[in-house]
């Protein structure tokens, strides 16, 4: 149990020290978008299985055409069609061509195709029967493309660990992959700890709000690809916030509360991991969201996110993304980041690490300048809302107690995931 507080940073190493890898599934590939692929992947045939045209146009032996010009233009005996999907296994003579559609195989018997627009048409429409006339020579295999140009049977499609894009999953379809084993998805159970804590659907009772801070982690949850179930509210009561994280930590591989993190009489949940498993940390120096708990209890991972909403999306973003994104098999889990100038003097008295929820845009120099939101109060929702971004104003209190306008900070953009390069 760490008894100082830790830095965002050594807090979330000690949560991915302490939590484990999902297991794996097999999922269709549409199934697999962003996600972490748990083997190499190998394709069973070539990609592309066949040399085929590039354009449509006519497929030539290019030793007919070696001394085609405009002046002197060669006239060919144009003799099949070959559409796409069909598959042309005769001969042709010197003198002779085939009308060829993209895509369509090209025979061995040809080693050039030439497109339709530089070709004409002499006697008839380009279609059998016709003479039409070249007044170039094309370079060798021109406009075909060569079987195995993506891969040849046997060869690595996809490496394990990799994250699946849009591309990836088409590659895979083109090597005829329907299906392909990723982590599964972290399933992650949520509970709102408050004793003032309603459900919607009936006014307000007095002294009571609308809880909100489950239904927005079940949606950071989603955007870091886990499962969120929102178990419901738990009222300020030890034996009861007991039962329910035991009974959580049996169901779930992550437990996450809000709430009841602080030493206000009625905060249990530092207590509560305390008694029924390990507690490992109460205290991050970040702002908002200090009161950070992070623990154990019959091994699954439960971290206890303070009640106000700023500070536990804050403490979402900063401290549990990277850990979801590592169990589903995520490596690189460098939080991207920019830099920005900062719109007018911004205040600073508390020590803490502040995450500053803001506006970052490109002025007409096109130089990034943040605009931090006017309400920073860490009860409050609309300014994540309206924010594009968190700035983080470093620990430590600043000359004058304020950071001053043109100060250059470090960026979190919001959606762009750990890792990239931006
Ligand atoms: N004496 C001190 N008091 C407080 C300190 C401190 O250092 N000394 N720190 C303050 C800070 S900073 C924070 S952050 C909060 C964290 O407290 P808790 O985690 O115990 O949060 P609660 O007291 O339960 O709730 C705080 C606030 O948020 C509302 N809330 C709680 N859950 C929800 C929910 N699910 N949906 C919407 N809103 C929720 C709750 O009603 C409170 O207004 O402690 C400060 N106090
Ligand atoms: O840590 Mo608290 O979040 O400053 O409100």
């Amino acid at each position: 149990m760490f008894t100082n507080q830790l830095s965002p940073e050594e807090a979330r190493s000690v949560i991915l020290e302490n939590i484990k890898r999902t297991e794996m599934e097999e999922v269709d590939l549409v199934d697999a978008l962003g996600r972490v692929l748990v083997e190499r992947v190998k394709s069973e045939i070539d990609v592309i299985p066949f040399n085929n045209a590039a354009m449509d146009g006519f497929a030539v032996k290019r030793e007919d055409l070696l001394n085609a010009s405009e002046e002197n233009p060669v006239v060919l005996d144009v003799m099949e069609e070959i559409p796409a999907g069909s598959y042309f296994d005769g001969n042709i003579e010197h003198g002779q061509c085939l009308r060829i559609m993209t895509g369509a195989p090209v025979p061995d018997c040809t080693d050039a195709v030439v497109k339709y627009e530089i070709v004409d048409y002499l006697d008839g429409d380009g279609m059998p029967g016709s003479k039409v006339a070249f007044k170039a020579c094309p370079k060798e295999l021109d406009n075909i493309r060569s079987r195995g140009e993506e891969v040849l049977a046997g060869g690595t499609v996809i490496e394990a660990g990799e994250i699946l894009g849009a591309g990836g999953i088409g590659y895979l379809a083109n090597c005829g992959v329907s299906k392909v084993k990723v982590y599964k998805k972290p399933r992650v159970g949520v509970i709102a700890i408050g004793s003032e804590l309603q459900m919607p659907g009936e006014p307000l009772k007095p002294g009571c709000i609308y809880e909100s801070n489950s239904v927005a982690l079940s949606a950071t949850v989603l955007e870091a690809g886990g499962i969120p179930t929102r178990i419901g509210i738990v009222e300020d009561d030890f034996d009861v916030l007991c039962d329910a994280i035991e009974k959580a930590s049996k169901e779930f591989d992550f437990v996450v509360t809000s709430g009841g993190a602080s030493n206000g009489d009625f905060d249990f949940i530092k207590g509560v991991i305390d008694k029924k498993g390990e507690l490992i940390f109460t205290l991050v120096n970040m702002r908002p969201g200090k009161c950070q708990t992070f623990g154990l209890v019959n091994e699954t991972p439960v971290m206890g996110f303070p009640g106000n909403p700023a500070a536990a999306y804050c403490g979402f973003e900063i401290l549990l993304r990277p850990a979801l994104l590592s169990m589903q098999g995520h490596k690189n889990l460098e939080i991207p980041t920019f830099e920005a100038t900062l719109v007018g003097d911004r205040k600073k008295r508390d020590p803490r690490r502040m995450y500053l929820r803001g506006f970052v845009e490109k002025d007409a120099e096109g130089n990034y300048r943040f605009t931090p939101a006017k309400n920073q109060s860490s009860g409050i929702y609309g300014p994540i809302q309206q924010s594009n971004c968190l700035a983080i104003i470093p620990e430590g209190e600043p000359e004058g107690g304020k950071v001053l306008d043109g100060t250059t900070l470090q960026i979190i953009p919001f959606g762009v995931l750990e890792g990239s390069v931006i």
